[in-house]
């Protein structure tokens, strides 16, 4: 660490959040030398194998260590369940837990945020920023890919063969393939591309922070949980966090930046009085500052699994018949980057269009070649595979907020899901679409029994009732501190919490729209975009 002088530390920057986009913003910041940025990071260090080594991943969802183990709020169309929603904890944030799925979304999506009023934010004005970033180890379509940059995308080392047969039963009832999912259309199915070198993860923190941690003026603090803003008047002066049981203050001369994800930075602004000032007062919190947007517009990708019996032993999975692959998984891995711990365990998957959609997929198949537990266990005896799918663009808008509670306010998250009925519709359309994949010839040869939702939920109100009764998500909170040009937006377009000074959010919370597909790479880019306006601003 540098600059201690006492309790209080002064910085140019201070950037929340060392995840997804709060790392490539620490290193675009840091790049001048001249200005002194601090990352803070509630997590620690991500030096565990578990995180790097691609199969490690599957470890990390329950872990209290690596992550931020939420429960929603009872889900009152999902009978009253409580949605398990992980996040990351450690420097890479969620992009040190999640599957490494590369995916933009589809061009409509930021040609939506643009007509809502974010402009700057059209695909052809965001291309360019995914591209900076990227470093395309695929030759694929220059156009579309950039190379050179950070974040290396690569396919999956060694993908297991129920992958393949997941593309081909695709094809067989008549979906395309589609060989580059970031390219001109998001339709089809195919391989899915990984934010991997060299067969190891490549987190936000690994790709953007590490490489650059010499730099005698970025100061990198971990352990260090945000309790809030520290506000003199209507201008934020730096932050307030707890580490080692002290508090400190980190004072910002220039600018802060919430990237703290969708949860955490709607949470650091209300902690701060930064929100409705009525729901504030209900929870005990002294209004500072009346922004009623914030924690609103919660968003996720809703899923449903289908999930089939094998009694091959070639998929994932836990036999004496993969006992010897299993036992030979680490000297492959060390000697050759193949075998079993290479796989992000979801190789395969697409976008498809239900009979509800318009030019655009509305819903997204994630192919996991082995034995999903239908009862939320992380692992299961035995062999299988299955389809996971989710609605890729839901009506239904939930929020976060704080709920009063005998040790202080704590952080609620209510996502309403099938508030809007279309959302179950298309997903119950959606996984028809994957039962018909499943059903394909190309899985004849290691087809067991369907065990959930099973052979005897075959009418829409059955999958209904199993959507109801099972469905979670595929990790993807979003849009609780919506940038726009409304009375609700958080921020403006140029991410600049609206009404206040030198504060500004970079992270999932300001999408207006859910993305159609994985949200890490999006993130990615609301960082490196952020940090373009703010280097154009100095
Ligand atoms: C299990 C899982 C699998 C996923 N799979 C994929 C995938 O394959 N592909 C994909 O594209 N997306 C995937 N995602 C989603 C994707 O990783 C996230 O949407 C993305 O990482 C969000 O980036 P972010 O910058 O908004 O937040 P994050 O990356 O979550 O970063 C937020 C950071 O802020 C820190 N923080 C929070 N509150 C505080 C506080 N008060 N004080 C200090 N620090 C704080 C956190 O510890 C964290 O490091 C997955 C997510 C999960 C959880």
């Amino acid at each position: 660490m540098t600059s201690e002088t006492g309790d209080a530390l002064e910085f140019d920057y201070v950037v929340v959040g060392a995840g997804s986009a709060g790392c490539v913003l620490a290193n675009r910041l840091s790049a001048d030398p001249a200005a002194r940025v601090c990352l803070v990071e509630g997590g620690g260090q991500d030096r565990t194998p578990r995180i790097h080594v691609p199969a490690g991943t599957i470890t990390l969802y329950k872990s209290d260590r690596y992550a931020y183990q939420f429960m929603s709020e009872p889900q009152e169309k999902l009978n009253g369940r409580r949605v398990h929603v992980p996040r990351g904890r450690m420097l890479g944030g969620s992009s040190s837990m999640n599957s490494m799925i590369y995916i933009r979304g589809d061009r409509s999506d930021y040609d939506g945020w643009a007509a809502m009023g974010c402009p700057g934010w059209a695909f052809d004005d965001v291309l360019p920023v995914f591209k900076r970033f990227e470093d395309d180890r695929l030759g694929l379509d220059p156009a579309f890919h950039g190379t050179g940059g950070e974040l290396a995308v690569d396919r999956p080392r060694d993908p297991n063969p129920a992958s393949r047969r997941f593309v081909e039963a695709a094809r067989e009832v008549g979906m395309a393939e589609n060989p580059d999912f970031n390219g001109a259309r998001l339709e089809g199915v195919g391989l899915y591309n990984v934010t991997q070198a060299n067969a190891r993860r490549l987190s936000s923190y690994r790709a953007f922070v590490h490489p650059v941690r010499g730099r005698a003026n970025l100061t990198v603090m971990t352990d260090a949980r945000v309790d809030g803003l520290d506000l003199e008047g209507a201008r934020v002066r730096g932050i307030v966090v707890t580490r080692n049981g002290r508090r400190l203050r980190l004072g910002s001369r220039r600018e802060t930046v919430l990237a703290a994800g969708a949860l955490g930075s709607p949470e650091i602004l209300l902690r701060s009085g930064i929100g409705d000032a009525g729901e504030l007062g209900q929870a005990g919190i002294e209004p500072r500052h009346h922004l009623p947007g914030v924690g609103r517009n919660l968003q996720d990708h809703l899923d449903g699994l289908v999930t089939v019996r094998s009694a091959d032993a070639s998929t994932l999975g836990f036999s004496a018949g993969s006992a010897p692959r299993i036992l030979a998984s680490p000297l492959r891995y060390l000697a050759s980057k193949a075998g079993w711990l290479t796989t992000n365990y979801v190789e395969a998957g697409g976008f498809a269009r239900t009979r509800f959609a318009g030019a655009v997929p509305d819903v997204q198949f994630h192919f996991v070649p082995g034995y999903r537990s239908h009862r939320g266990r992380l692992f299961e005896w035995g062999h299988g595979y299955a389809i996971h799918t989710c609605v890729l663009r839901p009506e239904s808008r939930g929020r976060v907020f704080l709920k009063p509670g005998p040790e202080g306010p704590s952080l609620a998250i209510d996502f309403r899901f099938l508030d809007k009925e279309q959302d179950g519709r298309v997903l119950v359309e959606g996984m028809k679409l994957a039962r018909s994949i499943l059903a394909a010839s190309s899985f004849a040869p290691i087809r067991g029994a369907e065990i959930a939702p099973g052979p005897k939920r075959a009418s829409d109100e059955d999958l209904m009732a199993y959507v109801r009764s099972d469905a979670s998500t595929v990790f993807h909170p979003s849009g609780t501190c919506r940038m726009g040009s409304d009375d609700l937006a958080v921020t403006g377009p140029d991410l600049k919490v609206r009404g206040l000074h030198g504060l500004r959010v970079a992270d999932a919370s300001i999408m207006p729209t859910l993305v159609s597909g994985n949200t890490n790479a999006p993130s990615i880019m609301i960082g490196e975009k952020c940090a373009a306006m703010m280097l154009a601003d100095r």
